[in-house]
Formats: structure tokens, C-alpha cells, sequence
């Protein structure tokens, strides 16, 4: 396993030792052990999630309020996706920044989104199977999220406006400036 470090602390990229062989290949996806020796981070798992889009598909950005914060460690089963996170801790450095990653299932990279970050992806590829682990269980009630367009964030997703699509929630999401005053990470 190979740690990347990024502009933004606490976010890193993570490549995978592969052993391939006749049969196909094997490798270690997560290992809690090396993951705290690589990183520093004593991450506690807890909930895997499961996705799958067509190409065009964004969903974000997320993130869960309070004691429900969530880090994540993401990756893409199959096809490509765009992913993307916004620090959202208002001490950082760079707060309101955001790094965008692109993951696929051929190349296996990993993605550790920490506490304090909304997250999303676009699925690039005409299907994508998002994979990811959280640190804190799913709660409603905590959940927020930030408008994908934020004219501040000026995200690039990578596709043309007219093929995003988006969840109904997904489109009627604030801005960062709109909910700056109830974010306490
Ligand atoms: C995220 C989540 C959703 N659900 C339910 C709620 C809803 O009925 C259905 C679909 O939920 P959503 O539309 O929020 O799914 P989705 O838009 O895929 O939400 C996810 O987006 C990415 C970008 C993230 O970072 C994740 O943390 C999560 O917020 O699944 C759970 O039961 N558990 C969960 O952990």
C-alpha cells in the first residue's frame, strides 16, 4: 500500500499493493493495521455502502452533522468516476477548497475523505459501482449537503451541465455561504 499525501491534509490517495497472477489478481483493500502505520489515522469502520450509476450520474455533495461526521474510504468497483471533496473545516487553511480524484475499477486507486469534507462523484463511464466504508452510521436527521454548482466551490465536474443527473434532493441543496454558520467541524 502506497500513501499519497494531498493539497489538503487529512486526504489521502491510496494505491494498492496488486499480486497478480495466472488466475487473475488478489490484494489487501483495506487493512486497519497498515492504514494507521501509512497514514497515521486510527479509523474505526463501521458501515459499507454500496452503489451503482449511469454515466452522467452525480451524487453530492454530502456530508453528516455533529457527533454523525463521517470519514470515508471510497473506490470504484468497475468503470470510472469523478470524486471529489470539500474541505469544510472552518480552521483549515483550506477551508472551502476541494480536490477532485479521479477513481476507476481498472486502476483501483482509493480515496480517504476525513471528518469535515462534503463528498461526491460523477460517473464518467457508461456505468459505475461505487464502493465505500464510513467510520459513523447513517443518520438522517444529521445529514447535509452543498449544491454541486456552488459558483464559490467552482467545481469542474468534468461533464457537460446537460448530462448531469441529479437526485431531486441533490438539486435543491444550499450553497457553502448559506450554511457556513451551522458547520462545527
Ligand atoms: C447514504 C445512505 C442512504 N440510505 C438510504 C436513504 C435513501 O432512501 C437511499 C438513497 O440515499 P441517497 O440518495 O442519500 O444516496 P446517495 O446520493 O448515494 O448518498 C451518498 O452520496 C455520496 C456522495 C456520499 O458521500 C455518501 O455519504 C452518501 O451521502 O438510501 C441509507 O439507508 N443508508 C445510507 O448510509
Amino acid at each position: 500500500m502506497r500513501v499519497e499525501s494531498t493539497k489538503l491534509e487529512g486526504c489521502f490517495i491510496i494505491h494498492d499493493t496488486v499480486f497478480g497472477d495466472q488466475r487473475g489478481y488478489f490484494f489487501e483493500s483495506f487493512n486497519k493495521k497498515t492504514f494507521l502505520q501509512q497514514t497515521g489515522i486510527d479509523v474505526n469502520f463501521v458501515q459499507d455502502n454500496q452503489s451503482r450509476s449511469q454515466k452522467g450520474v452525480l451524487r453530492g455533495l454530502h456530508f453528516q452533522h455533529g457527533e454523525f461526521a463521517q470519514s470515508k474510504l471510497v473506490r470504484v468497483l468497475e468503470g470510472k468516476v469523478l470524486d471529489i471533496a470539500v474541505d469544510l473545516r472552518k480552521k483549515s487553511p483550506t477551508y472551502s477548497q476541494h480536490i477532485a480524484v479521479e477513481l476507476s475499477g481498472e486502476s483501483r486507486t482509493q480515496f480517504y475523505v476525513p471528518r469535515g469534507f462534503a463528498h461526491g462523484f460523477v460517473v464518467l463511464s457508461e456505468t459505475a459501482t461505487f464502493f465505500y466504508k464510513c467510520d459513523n452510521y447513517y443518520n438522517k436527521a444529521s445529514e447535509g449537503g452543498i449544491i454541486y454548482n456552488d459558483p464559490e466551490l467552482g467545481i469542474d465536474w468534468g461533464l457537460p451541465q446537460e448530462q448531469l443527473l441529479l437526485s431531486e434532493k441533490d438539486t435543491v441543496l444550499p450553497t457553502l455561504k448559506m450554511i457556513a454558520n451551522e458547520l462545527n467541524f
